[in-house]
């Protein structure tokens, strides 16, 4: 249980699409988001790359990364997060996320306001 392979969606009707890992946890996928923060027509996917950390042989321990490096805007997502299989054997990507934009200067940097953090959860589609 919680082999990261395959699609996922969230509450905001993302779809995630996962390869296979290979033996030192890494992974690529999509992303297909609807929901954007800004007004750019969002109808390409997004590529992403991640890591299982594969320190634990128990599976249910394990926590993950990954970035998406969003196609239709100047800005990336980094998501961390672990996989939890409920009582009924459904599994959940419990994840925490970083949105980062891109300020015109270093002055604005700190003030990015285009950083936008939050949780997120996952379930297999
Ligand atoms: C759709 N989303 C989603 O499934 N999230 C978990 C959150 C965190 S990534 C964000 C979409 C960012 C799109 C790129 C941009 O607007 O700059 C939002």
């Amino acid at each position: 249980q919680c082999n990261l392979e395959g699609k996922w969606k969230n509450e905001l009707g993302s779809i995630m699409t996962l390869s296979p890992l290979d033996k030192n946890g890494f992974f690529t996928g999509t992303y297909h988001t609807t929901v954007t923060a800004n007004s750019n027509l969002v109808t390409k996917e997004s590529p992403l790359m991640g890591n299982l950390n594969v320190f634990t042989a128990d599976t249910q321990q394990r926590v993950f990364g990954f970035l998406v490096n969003w196609t239709f805007s100047n800005s990336v997502t980094s998501f961390v997060g672990q996989c939890f299989v409920q009582k009924d054997g459904t599994e959940r990507l419990q994840t925490t996320w970083l949105l980062r934009g891109s300020a015109a200067t270093e002055e604005d940097n700190w003030s990015q306001t285009s950083h936008r953090v939050g949780t997120n959860v996952f379930t297999r589609l």
